[in-house]
């Protein structure tokens, strides 16, 4: 965001930036700051002249490689991402220009996995606030706070919002979560060239239930326990209303909310607002990118596909819709395609009988009684509710282990014997030798995607995966894996991240101003995502690789609007889309600023 001083100007000698500030204002603004690459001119204009060093750099690679030495010397990757993010609040241009050069290795450092250490730590972490903190209990002021930002019904294309309930697989994390919204809009403008000064970050604070916190004398946001039910609806609403009244033309992503919060907020809104909720339609489509390509590398079918997903929360079952939806196209009913889908959590297998106790969204994978009265039940430990993140989960866990136990995923598996198998469950490690190998007996190629985030929490290592099946496996991650080599195969692992998604969707969005965010063009995001993958040899990723994310965003880009435009959905006339696309893309480099 610019300060109100400055104004960009786009015209036909390119972009500029026009200031009313002068000396430090100037050198402080981190959107408008060059360092030594402000000209001679500008120096003097701008009143800098006594406040940088003599030489003058007409380009950004010596600043570039100072940049590069600094972020190595920072000793941890946590120290590193504290330094990129100090390095935003110095100087936007360079941070982008820096993270896009060194996409694969700073990527995770500014983002996922890092990201979750620095929302952990964030008292170590916290610098210049950045973005917009909206808290539950002055309800009445959200509009006035979102005015704050100071920016105008023109001037904002984005909005990412968190309550931060599920913060990627760690859980809740309160106002802490704010760097959530920042990291996933760092990524927009790093991945698809969303324009870093036209996106607002917003946390949505809630309080939290995470004890450690509400402990914490330094902790940042509203000390009390998450209040939920009317209260918090009218808050969103709030949230959603200020947000459409202030800037009308922007699109409002969803991030890292609990399941069913998250859910009933998209069925909301997603019919009268551009709207998009990353965690269950950004996973899902990404995912569905993955086994496009790994379904068509087997050579078999959609509608023959068995699919066990083990963790049924937001992901896992936005995961499940979009296959279920796949197989529609392929021909299956809906109901045909929801019976070739097994959801395994906490409690076992879902089924019928489970009815009451699952919510809403599970039951229509719920399986029937008849199919799994003959299966074998392993006993296992309740969960006390007091002690999970999924009180309703860990509640049917209870019942069934009053009841003789669960039906696990290692019976699961051995029963159904998948062709696809997709960990959502934030538990590592749970894809075992014995499951993993079992499946492999049953299926040529088996397709495994263990997806927790972060690293740690994956339920297999993609090396633990080729290993068990002997590289017959198809295997895509939620993090970044390195290459994995065996029997002389170098396998390359894709990352079914929605970085890969979100950011190009998002700026097809944008740039047709599309009125909402229909299924057909996260469809059309996803294909195109998966026809950007390499070439089909052994060994190959199966996802583009996040080197090439600015190419993948804006192909993703292109096709989501063309589907904007054919459904009637977009409110912005656009001739020639791809130029549209192009011309709409901000790169990291300095323009000239000018003394007003
Ligand atoms: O941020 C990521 O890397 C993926 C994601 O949305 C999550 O895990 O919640
Ligand atoms: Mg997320």
């Amino acid at each position: 965001m610019f300060s109100r001083q400055a104004k960009v100007i786009k015209d036909g000698s390119g972009r500029r930036i026009t200031t009313t500030a002068r000396g430090y204002d100037v050198l402080r603004d981190p959107a408008l700051n060059k360092g030594t690459a402000f000209t001679k001119a500008e120096r003097a204009a701008l009143g800098l002249d006594g406040l940088l060093p003599p030489v003058v750099t007409t380009e950004l690679e010596p600043q570039l490689e100072r940049a590069y030495a600094a972020y190595h010397a920072a000793p941890t990757d946590l120290q590193k991402h504290i330094y990129m993010w100090r390095l935003h609040d110095n100087n936007v241009t360079l941070f982008y220009a820096l993270l896009q050069r060194h996409m694969l290795e700073i990527l995770p450092v500014v983002y996922d996995p890092v990201v979750g250490e620095a929302i952990e730590n964030y008292s170590e972490v916290m610098t210049r606030p950045r973005g917009v903190f909206l808290s539950i209990d002055e309800p009445q002021q959200v509009e006035a706070k979102l005015a704050d930002f100071g920016a105008g019904p023109e001037d904002i294309d984005l909005l990412v919002a968190s309550d931060a309930e599920e913060i990627l697989g760690i859980g809740d994390w309160g106002s802490n979560g704010i760097d959530i919204s920042i990291g996933k809009l760092a990524v927009y403008t790093a991945a698809a060239g969303i324009d870093p000064h036209r996106v607002v970050p917003v946390i949505l604070d809630v309080g939290t239930n995470n004890e450690k916190l509400l402990n914490d004398p330094m902790y940042i946001g509203y000390r009390h326990s998450r209040i939920r039910g009317k209260a918090y609806d009218d808050f969103i609403d709030a949230y959603v209303t200020a947000a459409k009244k202030l800037f009308p033309k922007a699109m409002l992503h969803w991030e890292d909310f609990g399941s069913t919060n998250a859910r009933r907020i998209l069925s909301r809104y997603r019919d009268n607002a551009s709207t998009f909720n990353d965690d269950m339609q950004g996973t899902g489509a990404i995912v569905l990118s993955g086994l496009l390509n790994a379904v068509e590398r087997t050579g078999t079918a959609w509608t023959e596909q068995r699919v066990v997903i083990f963790g049924s929360g937001t992901a896992g079952v936005g995961i499940a819709d979009q296959i279920r939806d796949l197989m529609v196209r392929h021909g299956l009913k809906p109901e045909e395609a929801a019976r070739r889908i097994w959801l395994v959590d906490l409690p076992g297998l879902l089924t019928a009988e489970m009815k009451e106790g699952l919510l809403d969204y599970q039951r229509p994978y719920a399986r029937d009684e008849q199919e799994v009265a003959p299966l074998q039940r392993t006993p296992c430990e309740p969960i006390p509710a007091a002690e999970t993140r999924w009180p309703k989960m860990a509640a049917l866990r209870s019942a069934a282990a009053a009841k003789g136990g669960i039906i696990d995923l290692a019976t699961v598996v051995a029963t159904v014997k998948p062709t696809i198998l997709i960990g959502t469950s934030t538990t590592p490690q749970q894809f075992t030798e014995k499951i993993v190998r079992s499946m492999a007996a049953a299926t040529e190629h088996p397709i495994i995607f263990p997806l927790s985030n972060p690293t740690e929490l994956h339920e297999a290592t993609p090396t633990q995966i080729l290993t068990w099946t002997n590289g017959k496996a198809f295997v895509a991650t939620g993090a970044p894996f390195d290459d994995v080599k065996l029997n002389g195969v170098t396998y390359a692992i894709g990352q079914a991240n929605n970085a890969a998604l979100y950011p190009g969707l998002g700026l097809g969005v944008v740039v047709s101003r599309a009125s909402m965010v229909s299924d057909e063009m996260i469809f059309a995001a996803a294909q195109a995502v998966a026809g950007q993958a390499p070439a089909a040899t052994p060994g190959a990723s199966l996802l583009p690789s996040n080197a090439d994310l600015r190419t993948t965003s804006s192909m993703v880009a292109v096709e989501v609007a063309r589907t904007a435009i054919r459904q009637g959905l977009a409110r912005e006339p656009l001739g020639d889309v791809v130029e549209a696309v192009r011309q709409s893309q901000w790169w990291p480099v300095y323009v000239p600023v000018e003394a007003v």
